[in-house]
C-alpha cells in the first residue's frame, strides 16, 4: 500500500475553446508533505488546484484521494478531505459573522450545541482569530479575511490543505505572520504560488508546471538552484537567493 494521499495520474485538461491547460500531468504527495506548485502565469496552475477536489473534472487521467478517484459519485467527501482556501477570501466567506462562516461547514457536516463552539473556537484559535468571531467578514482587513478563510477550511478537519497564492495581497507583517501559520501546520499542503520566498521557507518540495507540462519536480532548493530551468519556465530566484543588488555577492 503506498504513503500516498493525493496522486495525480496523467491529468489532461481541455477547456471548451480547445485551450490545453494540463498535459498528462502526474506527482504525488505523501502523507504530511508540503508540496509548492509553481509556474508563470498561465501554466495551469489553477486548473490543477480545481481538479483537486472536483471543480474541474479531468478530460483523461485522475485524480486520487487516498486512492479512490475523485468523480461526480463521491465529490462530497472529496471536498471534505480536500480544504481548499481560495486565492480570493471574498469567494469563501459569505455570512454575516466570522464565526457563522467557520461553522457553516461543520454544522452541514451535523455538529451542534458545545461541539459545534468548540470547533469553530479550536479553528479560531488556530489562526489567531478568536476575537474576530463576532466581526462582518467584509469589515476585515486582507491579512484577517485570509486567515479567517483558513480557519472557515480547517473547522472541516481536511486531511490535506490546498492554498492558491496565500500571501497574495498581504502586508509584510501579515505575510510574515501567515508564513509563521503554514509552518505550523503538520497536514499535507499543496500551495500555488508566484511568492517564490514564501515557497521556501514553507515547501520543501516544489513541482514546475510551465505551459501545462511538469518541467520539474523536487527538493525546492535545488529547483530554485537551477538557473537554466529557472530561465526556460519565466521563474526568478527567490529574492533571498539572489546576490546583492548594490555589490553583487
Ligand atoms: N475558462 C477558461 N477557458 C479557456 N481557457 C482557460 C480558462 N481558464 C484558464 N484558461 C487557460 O488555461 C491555461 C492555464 O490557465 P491557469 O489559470 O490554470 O494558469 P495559472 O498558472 O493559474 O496562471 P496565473 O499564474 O496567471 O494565475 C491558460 O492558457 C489560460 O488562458
Amino acid at each position: 500500500m503506498s504513503h500516498h494521499i493525493l496522486e495525480i495520474d496523467h491529468l489532461r485538461h481541455v477547456y471548451p475553446d480547445g485551450t490545453e491547460a494540463l498535459r498528462e500531468v502526474t506527482f504525488s504527495v505523501c502523507h504530511g508533505e508540503s508540496v509548492a506548485v509553481i509556474g508563470a502565469n498561465g501554466a495551469g496552475k489553477s486548473t490543477l488546484l480545481a481538479h483537486l477536489n472536483g471543480h474541474l473534472l479531468p478530460h483523461s487521467g485522475e485524480v486520487r484521494i487516498g486512492h479512490a478517484p475523485v468523480d461526480r459519485s463521491n465529490l462530497h467527501e472529496a471536498r471534505r478531505t480536500v480544504g481548499m482556501v481560495f486565492h480570493d477570501p471574498d469567494d469563501q466567506l459569505f455570512m454575516p459573522t466570522v464565526y457563522e462562516d467557520v461553522a457553516f461547514g461543520p454544522m452541514n457536516l451535523g455538529l451542534t450545541g458545545v461541539e459545534l463552539q468548540n470547533c469553530v473556537a479550536a479553528a479560531l484559535r488556530r489562526v489567531d482569530a478568536e476575537h474576530l468571531a463576532g466581526k462582518a467578514p467584509y469589515n476585515l482587513s486582507a491579512g484577517e479575511k485570509r486567515r479567517v478563510a483558513i480557519a472557515t477550511v480547517l473547522s472541516m478537519s481536511p486531511d490535506i490543505l490546498v492554498m492558491d497564492e496565500p500571501t497574495n495581497g498581504l502586508d509584510p507583517y501579515a505575510r510574515r505572520q501567515l508564513i509563521g501559520l503554514l509552518k505550523d501546520f503538520h497536514h499535507s499542503k499543496i500551495v500555488t504560488s508566484h511568492d517564490l520566498d514564501m515557497v521556501l521557507e514553507v515547501c520543501e518540495r516544489t513541482v514546475v508546471l510551465s505551459q501545462g507540462v511538469v518541467r520539474a519536480d523536487g527538493p525546492t532548493l535545488e529547483i530554485f538552484r537551477d538557473e537554466a530551468l529557472l530561465r526556460e519556465c519565466r521563474l526568478e530566484k527567490p529574492l533571498s537567493m539572489q546576490g546583492c543588488p548594490v555589490c553583487g555577492k
